[in-house]
């Protein structure tokens, strides 16, 4: 079971601070997306809001239709994971997970006890005595062994070392292919991520920057690398992220579509096509203006 999120024209004010200002998207369902963001950005701002843990000051999300706001129906359906603070949870690891089960009602008990394994996490240790990697292997069970058609994980990887955070993209990908949600990733491990995402948003400084297919984005940018003047003419007019200059030749990062006649152009000019990565898309598109 799966659900669509649509988001409209929503902002979101901490007193003055705008932390979100206008953003408008739609989650098609069944499908992972990837939201990225910089440090601040507002990644978990707009998460809680469409978890519904707090109110939009102005603008809409609508799930399936419905407003999940206060609204039971649609709010069993929707698991928000982010890094909780334990330190005063004395509840057993076993216990949390039979807690999470009275109140999803997807939960796959046989599911949760395969990642309990693989996590290797201790069913009878009080939550607070867990490593902070283990209690993030164990947020991670609680969101995947539940199911929801709507399933958040925000930054859900913090405190995993690298092989438990391959455990968990692993599972991931292999449970979303048998029992298909919409799933919701934020990061920014954009490098490491990327492969999981169908779709991608970058968000920055509150605003909506994109939102696309992560195979158009990755086909998108490219870098385009030869003798400086050579360059100069073919990227003209193109949306320029970067340049980076060696000597008399130049590599400038471009965003935007380029066709096969233009390729063929720059095979003929002796310049080099090549791709370029999410995550360099990502650092230019969020960066800084000095
Ligand atoms: N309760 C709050 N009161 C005031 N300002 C807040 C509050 N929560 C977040 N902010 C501000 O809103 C902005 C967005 O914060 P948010 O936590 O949503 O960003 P983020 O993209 O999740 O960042 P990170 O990657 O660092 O976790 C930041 O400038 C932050 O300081």
């Amino acid at each position: 079971m799966t659900i669509d999120v649509d988001v409209r024209n929503l902002s979101l004010k901490y007193n003055d601070f705008e932390a979100l200002k206008n953003i408008s998207f739609h989650l098609e369902s069944g499908k992972i997306h990837g939201i990225l963001g910089r440090n601040g950005a507002g990644k978990t701002s707009l998460l809680s809001l469409l978890a519904s843990f707090r109110e939009s000051s102005e603008g809409s999300v609508k799930m399936d239709g419905e407003k999940p706001f206060e609204n039971a129906n649609i709010m069993q359906k929707v698991t928000f994971i982010y890094e909780k603070d334990y330190k005063d949870e004395t509840e057993k690891v076993k216990g949390m997970l039979e807690a999470v089960e009275r109140y999803r009602p997807d939960f796959d008990t046989n599911y949760a006890d395969h990642l309990v394994k693989i996590f290797k996490l201790p069913l009878e240790k009080p939550v607070n005595k867990l490593s902070k990697g283990m209690q993030s292997a164990l947020n991670v069970t609680m969101g995947l062994a539940s199911r929801s058609p709507l399933t958040i994980f925000d930054e859900a990887y913090l405190g995993m070392d690298a092989p438990t955070r391959e455990i968990f993209y692993k599972e991931l990908l292999a449970d979303q292919s048998e029992h298909p949600r919409t799933i919701i990733l934020s990061t920014h491990l954009v490098s490491e991520m990327d492969y999981l995402f169908d779709e991608v948003i970058i968000i920055d400084k509150g605003a909506l920057v994109l939102q696309e297919e992560y195979e158009t984005l990755a086909s998108r940018g490219a870098s385009i690398t030869g003798v400086t003047n050579l360059v100069d003419d073919f990227v003209s007019g193109m949306h320029q992220l970067s340049e980076q200059k060696l000597g008399g030749t130049k590599s400038v990062m471009v965003y935007g579509d380029i066709s096969d006649k233009q390729r063929n152009e720059a095979q003929q000019k002796g310049l080099e096509v090549g791709p370029i990565s999410l995550q360099d898309l990502f650092i230019h598109l969020t960066r800084e203006e000095a």
